[in-house]
């Protein structure tokens, strides 16, 4: 069953049209990027799945739950990585991932165990106990993606994890989000950065709020750098 159905999704602010007409489908398993420059509509497209605004037109199903009909199956099987932090700084690491695990049902042991099985998957087991405000950018940044996926979420979304990272920060989490989808957990990753779109990956091209270009990223480079061929999409080819 697909992991994500986007289907003629079209939300506005105002007389700003964010996203028009957005179809986009993310496979069971796959690591799939959706790709655009600053103010493509990936946030708002991101916020719509997540269910925090209603789409204005357009219906989005997670695994075939329709979030506007649906929402809590829908949401149960959904993990999200916000662009914008949302850790509390002044709760140590577990208070963080206790807080998390009570509000999907799970008990205090349960959240602990699982709270540290996937923060030694992502190196950061030994600052369970520290204030989150103690850690770096890239701890906390890892310490979300190991939240987002405590309740075993079978989708992952994450809008611009890496931001503000240092090379080897971003190819970590990287590497460790791409290792999950060989274990079964579908993603969608948006982001603007190319280096972070592998040829294997099923892409998806935002522009302007609409998807300028869907397929495997090899073939949208075909001849090409995806650079030169990315830059032409969204009009700005030398
Ligand atoms: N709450 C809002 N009110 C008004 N306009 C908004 C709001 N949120 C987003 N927009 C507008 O919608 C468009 C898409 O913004 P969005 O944040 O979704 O883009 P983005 O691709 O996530 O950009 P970035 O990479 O800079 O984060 C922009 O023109 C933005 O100004």
């Amino acid at each position: 069953m697909t992991a994500l159905v986007i289907d003629n999704l079209s939300h506005g602010f105002g007389a700003r049209q964010a996203l028009s007409q957005v179809n986009l489908s993310v496979e069971p398993g796959s690591f799939t990027v959706l790709l655009g420059p600053n103010g493509a509509g990936k946030t708002t497209l991101v916020s719509l799945v997540t269910g925090l605004y209603n789409a204005q037109q357009g219906d989005i199903r997670i695994f075939d739950h329709s979030i506007r009909r649906n929402p809590l199956p829908a949401l149960a099987s959904l993990g999200v990585v916000f662009q914008m932090p949302t850790l509390d700084l002044d709760m140590s690491v577990e208070q963080n991932m206790a807080y998390h695990g009570s509000l999907h049902g799970l008990s205090r042991r349960e959240a602990n165990e699982r709270a540290g099985e996937e923060l030694d998957r992502l190196g950061v087991g030994d600052r369970s106990r520290d204030k989150v405000r103690s850690l770096s950018g890239g701890m906390r940044r890892r310490v979300e993606i190991a939240r987002a996926l405590l309740h075993r979420p079978k989708f992952l979304i994450v809008d611009e994890a890496t931001a503000g990272l240092d090379v080897a920060g971003r190819q970590l989490l990287l590497k460790h989000v791409r290792s999950l989808c060989s274990e079964g957990l579908s993603v969608l990753w948006a982001t603007h950065m190319l280096e972070e779109v592998d040829p294997a990956d099923q892409l998806f091209v935002l522009h302007k709020g609409q998807v300028r270009w869907a397929g495997q990223a090899r073939e949208l480079a075909s001849g090409r750098t995806l650079e030169a061929a990315f830059l032409n999409l969204t009009g700005h080819a030398s």
